[in-house]
C-alpha cells in the first residue's frame, strides 16, 4: 500500500485534489475528527467504491464542542490513524491545525435549520452550527464530488443532507450503515473513554433501542415504550438518558407510522456520552 499525502494546508489540498479532477479523476472526502477505528475505515471503503481517490481529513473541530464537552481530552493518535488510512488504501490526509481552520478575525457561522431541530440540538446548542461551518468549508476547501458519512450520527448526516440542499455545495452525500462490535456497540472513538464494566453497559443501548423499535414497528404506543427504554437504560446503569425519540427517517419530523422511521437515542455512561441509531421498520 502506499503511503497517504499529509498535507496541513488548504492550498496544498486544493492544489492536489484540482490535479486529481483534471486528470479525469473523481474524488471522495471522509471527514473525520481521527481517533480512527473500523467504522471509519468502512467510510473509507465505501469512498474508494464511489471514487478513484478518497481524501480524509482529521481535525478536532472546536467550534462543534461546547466549554464543559470533552475538547481538551478528545483522543488523538495521528501516527496510528496515518497507518490505519494507508492499509485501507486512503490517497490523501488532510491534517489543518486550528488557526489554518480558523485564522483569527474568523467570524462566520452556518445554521442550518430543518433536521437540526431537537434531539441533538436540545443538549449540545451549538453543535450543528459548528459540525456545518466546519464541513461546508471542507467542502469548499476540498470540492470533492461526493463524501461519505456515517448513519451512527444519523442527525448530522441529515443536516448534512440539508446543508448541501440549502447552499447548492455540489457534494453528493453518501450515508453509510453503522459498524458495531460483536454485540451491537456502535464503534465510537468516545468508547475509548469506557473500562471493561462500562462497556459491558453500553452495548445494552444498541439491545434496548432494537428491542423498542419493533415494539413500535408492531403497534405499540410511543410515549409509553420510549419511557420505558428510558427507565430500562437507567436500569442498566447508564447515569442519565437525554432522549430515545421516534423520527421520520427522511426529515426527523414527528414519525407518522406509514413513513420509514428512525429511532434515536444519546445516553451517559457516568461522563461519557453515547448516541446510537436504529431504522424502525413498517409492518
Ligand atoms: N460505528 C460507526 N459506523 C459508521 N460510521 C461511523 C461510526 N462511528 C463514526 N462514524 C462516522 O465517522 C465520521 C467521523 O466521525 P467521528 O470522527 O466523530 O467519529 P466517532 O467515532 O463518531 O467519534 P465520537 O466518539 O466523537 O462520536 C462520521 O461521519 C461518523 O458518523
Ligand atoms: C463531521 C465532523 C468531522 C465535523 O467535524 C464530525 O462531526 C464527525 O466526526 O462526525
Ligand atoms: N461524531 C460526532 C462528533 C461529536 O460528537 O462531536
Amino acid at each position: 500500500m502506499n503511503e497517504p499525502i499529509v498535507v496541513d494546508s488548504v492550498t496544498a489540498l486544493r492544489t492536489q485534489v484540482r490535479d486529481w479532477r483534471q486528470a479525469g479523476l473523481r474524488v471522495a472526502m471522509v471527514p473525520t475528527m481521527g481517533a480512527l477505528h473500523d467504522g471509519h475505515i468502512s467510510l473509507v471503503r465505501i469512498a474508494l467504491e464511489r471514487a478513484e481517490r478518497c481524501v480524509v481529513s482529521i481535525f478536532v473541530n472546536p467550534t462543534q464542542f461546547a466549554p464543559t464537552e470533552d475538547l481538551d481530552k478528545y483522543p488523538r493518535q495521528l501516527a496510528r490513524d496515518l497507518d490505519r488510512l494507508r492499509d485501507a488504501g486512503a490517497h490523501l490526509a488532510f491534517t489543518p491545525g486550528v488557526t489554518e481552520m480558523y485564522p483569527a478575525g474568523f467570524a462566520t457561522k452556518i445554521s442550518v435549520g430543518g433536521p437540526s431541530g431537537g434531539l441533538e440540538t436540545d443538549f449540545r446548542p451549538s453543535f450543528f452550527d459548528g459540525v456545518a461551518t466546519v464541513v461546508a468549508k471542507l467542502f469548499v476547501q476540498a470540492a470533492p464530488d461526493c463524501a461519505v458519512f456515517g448513519e451512527k450520527d444519523y442527525q448530522q448526516l441529515c443536516v448534512v443532507r440539508q446543508l448541501c440542499r440549502d447552499l447548492d455545495l455540489p457534494v453528493e452525500i453518501i450515508g453509510a450503515p453503522t459498524v458495531r462490535d460483536a454485540h451491537g456497540l456502535a464503534m465510537s472513538s468516545r468508547n475509548a473513554y469506557l473500562g471493561e464494566a462500562e462497556l459491558e453497559i453500553a452495548r445494552k443501548l444498541n439491545a434496548v433501542l432494537r428491542q423498542t423499535a419493533a415494539r413500535l414497528a408492531a403497534g405499540a404506543d410511543e410515549t409509553g415504550v420510549t419511557s420505558a427504554a428510558m427507565e430500562a437504560l437507567v436500569q442498566a446503569g447508564f447515569r442519565k438518558v437525554d432522549y430515545i425519540a421516534a423520527r421520520e427517517a427522511a426529515t426527523l419530523a414527528p414519525w407518522r407510522r406509514d413513513r420509514d422511521g428512525r429511532l434515536l437515542a444519546a445516553a451517559w455512561l457516568g461522563t461519557t456520552r453515547l448516541i446510537d441509531n436504529v431504522e424502525i421498520r413498517s409492518a
